[in-house]
């Protein structure tokens, strides 16, 4: 089996995908939208991308992708702890709070934005498509003063010496990895600790029925359906259109979500399931 993750080696979904695929192959990816065409055009058996983070939210990108362009299924979930270290050139382990740019994910960025903050206030942060492609961007220039933001295993990777360990802002930083696959849902178990079952949906209102929104969160409720999030995002058709992401805590049956999903369709929603699957914790 192969595996498509957001690389080069060594971010934190390769970290993911090492942990939960251990003997497969793995294919890095430039962007999250690649690791999803591999799978659409059968280039690829799965990949992995990430969808929240515990401080910085969702990422749009993953989410959008998957409702407008990749017709994918998610079959699993992964959630693995995420801790941040300032990395630097080994030429400037010496001198590195005197850094000219610092270099990463945006999303890894802004999980360290009081850190950046408050020690490098005058120093500008440059996006860069992944973690590990930031800190082989500074392994492979030691002639700029740069520092990278990401793991251990990238500044291993690419010998980078650590600088400043643990500048994430807060302690509880976890990030939510999907595995998505092509077609029907399929089983896989992974060699990581099972925590609990879920079904996703992507739900659109109708425009002509004022309280919608309310009557689809009633159809959980008085069915004692846990929701464990519920998030909207633009349609891209215009302002004040969106579509709803919601988690259920509780995995895909012959009775209940179905009897829930048609009472939805009913009020005139839009429902599609893009996944009833395990969550595991690294
Ligand atoms: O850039 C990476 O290493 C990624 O895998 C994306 C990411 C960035 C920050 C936190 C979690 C995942």
């Amino acid at each position: 089996m192969t595996i498509a993750f957001l690389g080069p080696a060594a971010t934190f979904t390769d970290l993911a995908v090492r942990k939960a695929f251990p003997t497969e192959d793995r294919t890095p990816c430039l962007t999250i939208p690649r690791c999803m065409d591999l799978v659409v055009a059968g280039e690829v058996d799965l990949a992995v991308v990430p969808l929240e983070n515990a401080l910085e939210g969702t990422v749009n990108l993953t989410i959008d992708y998957l409702y407008h362009e990749a017709n994918l299924t998610i079959i699993g979930e992964i959630i693995a702890p995420i801790q941040q270290h300032l990395m630097v050139h080994p030429d400037h382990a010496k001198r590195w709070k005197e850094v000219e740019k610092i270099l990463s994910h945006p999303h890894a960025i802004a999980q360290c934005h009081k850190f950046l903050h408050n020690q490098f206030p005058h120093t500008r942060c440059e996006q860069s498509t992944s973690t590990a492609a930031a800190a082989q961007f500074i392994s492979e220039h030691p002639e700029y003063r740069y520092a990278a933001i990401g793991n251990a295993l990238s500044a291993e990777s690419y010998q980078l010496v650590i600088a400043k360990e643990n500048i994430h802002d807060y302690t509880f930083n976890h990030t939510r990895f999907i595995i998505l696959s092509k077609g029907e849902n399929r089983q896989i178990d992974l060699p990581l600790k099972k925590t609990q079952d879920k079904t996703t949906i992507m739900v659109t209102l109708p425009t002509d029925n004022p309280g919608a929104l309310h009557q689809v969160l009633s159809a959980f409720a008085w069915r004692h359906i846990n929701l464990s999030k519920i998030e909207s995002r633009p349609l891209k058709t215009g302002l004040g259109n969106y579509f709803f992401i919601i988690d259920i805590g509780q995995k895909m049956d012959e009775v209940l979500l179905p009897s829930a999903f048609k009472e939805m369709e009913a009020l005139g929603c839009k429902v599609t399931v893009i996944g009833s699957y395990s969550s595991y914790l690294i």
